[in-house]
C-alpha cells in the first residue's frame, strides 16, 4: 500500500501512547480458566438490537476503504456478511451506503452529527432507508485528533476521484465532514426524536458519561478511544471497561473496541462485561491484502480463535464469561 495511506490507517494521535496502550493493556491481563466444565457444544451466537450474529466480533467503523482496496466498503461488507456479522459503516465511507447495503449483511451506520441539522437528519433517513439497523454516534471527536503521521505526510484529503459519498447533499456536492465542538447531550435527544433506530454512543470512557447515556435513553454504549486517534493519553479501553459496565448496570449493552487482535482479547473483553467487540485496523489490513475474502477469513479466524480459547477457559457461551476469569498479571 502507498505508505501515506498505510500511515493513515495504522497511525494515532500525538505520540501514539493510547494506540500502543490499548494493546499493552491486554498484555497485562491473564485468564484464570475453569476446568471440567464439559465445553463440547460451544455456541458463539450473539443477538444485538434484534439482529442475530454468528459471533460477538463486529467490524468497527473506519474511513476510506477505497484507499485500502479497489472493492472498498462493499468488499468489507461482503466479508462481514460471509462471516455472519455486522459492519458499522463509517460516515467517511468512500462508497454510497445504498451500494454497501447491497452486500446483504447487517449494517449499522456511524454518524458524526453535523452542525447542519437538516443535513444530519437527511443522512440519518438515508441510512435508515438503505436498511441500516442502528445508528452509532461518535462522541469522542468534538475536534479532530492531531495525527502527526498525517501532518508529516501532508495527508489532508482524499485523492482525486474518491469522495465521502454519503456526504453529498441534494445538489450533488460533497460536503466536508465537520467535527462539532458545540455537540452536547441535547443532540442525542434530538437524534432519538428523528429516528426509530437504536442509538449507540461510541467513545465513552468515563463511567459518569455511561450513566448519562443511559439517562438520555441511549440504546447502547461503545467503550472506545477511537483506536488512539483522538485524545492521546486516554485510558486503554479494556482498563476503562469494568467501571463503565458497572455504571450501566446491565440496563443496555456495552460494547468495546481498541487493540483487539486475538481470541484471548475478545474473551477478556466479554469476561469484563462487553456484549460484543469491534475490530478496526485488522479488518483494514485484511481488506488491503485480500478484499472481501480476506475480511471474511480474518473474521472467521478471530471467531475460531475465540471458540478455541473459550473451550480452554471452560466456557460454552459468551454469557458464561465472567470477570473472575480475568486477573492482572503480577
Ligand atoms: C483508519 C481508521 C479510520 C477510522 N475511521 C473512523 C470513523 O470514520 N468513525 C469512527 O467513529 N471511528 C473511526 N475509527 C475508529 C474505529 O472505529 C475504532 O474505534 C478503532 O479503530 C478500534 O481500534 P483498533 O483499530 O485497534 O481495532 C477509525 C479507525 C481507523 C484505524
Ligand atoms: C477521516 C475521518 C473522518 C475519519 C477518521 O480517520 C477517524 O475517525 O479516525
Amino acid at each position: 500500500m502507498n505508505p501515506v495511506y498505510d500511515d493513515f490507517f495504522a497511525g494515532g494521535a500525538g505520540e501514539e501512547r493510547t494506540l500502543r496502550g490499548n494493546l499493552a493493556a491486554y498484555d497485562r491481563l491473564r485468564i484464570v480458566p475453569r476446568v471440567l466444565r464439559a465445553t463440547g457444544d460451544r455456541d458463539l451466537r450473539t443477538t444485538l438490537f434484534g439482529t442475530d450474529l454468528a459471533t460477538p466480533v463486529l467490524v468497527a467503523p473506519t474511513a476510506f476503504h477505497l484507499l485500502a482496496h479497489p472493492g472498498g466498503e462493499v468488499a468489507t461488507a461482503r466479508g462481514a456478511a460471509a462471516a455472519g456479522t455486522a459492519m458499522v459503516v463509517s460516515m467517511a465511507a468512500t462508497q454510497p451506503v445504498e451500494r454497501i447495503a447491497g452486500a446483504g449483511g447487517p449494517l449499522w451506520f456511524q454518524l458524526y452529527p453535523q452542525p447542519d441539522l437538516a443535513f444530519t437528519a437527511a443522512l440519518v433517513k438515508r441510512a435508515e432507508a438503505a436498511g441500516c439497523r442502528a445508528l452509532v454516534v461518535t462522541v469522542d471527536s468534538p475536534v479532530f485528533g492531531r495525527r502527526e503521521r498525517d501532518l508529516r505526510n501532508g495527508f489532508t484529503d482524499l485523492p482525486d476521484g474518491l469522495a465521502c459519498e454519503n456526504m453529498r447533499d441534494d445538489t450533488g456536492r460533497v460536503r466536508n465532514i465537520e467535527m462539532d465542538p458545540a455537540l452536547g447531550w441535547d443532540r442525542i435527544g434530538w437524534l432519538r426524536g428523528i429516528t426509530g433506530l437504536p442509538v449507540l454512543v461510541k467513545g465513552i470512557l468515563h463511567p459518569q458519561d455511561a450513566r448519562l447515556a443511559v439517562g438520555h435513553g441511549v440504546d447502547g454504549v461503545i467503550v472506545s478511544n477511537h483506536g488512539g486517534r483522538q485524545l492521546d493519553g486516554a485510558i486503554a479501553t479494556i482498563d476503562a471497561l469494568p467501571a463503565v459496565v458497572e455504571a450501566v448496570g446491565g440496563r443496555i449493552p456495552v460494547l468495546v473496541d481498541g487493540g483487539i487482535r486475538r481470541g484471548t482479547d475478545v474473551l477478556i473483553a466479554l469476561a469484563r462485561g462487553a456484549a460484543a467487540v469491534l475490530v478496526g485496523r485488522p479488518v483494514l489490513d485484511a481488506l488491503a491484502r485480500g478484499g472481501a475474502d480476506g475480511v471474511r477469513d480474518h473474521l472467521r479466524t478471530l471467531t475460531a480463535d475465540l471458540d478455541h480459547v473459550m473451550a480452554l477457559a471452560g466456557a460454552k457461551r459468551p454469557a458464561e464469561l465472567t470477570p473472575d476469569l480475568v486477573a492482572v498479571a503480577g
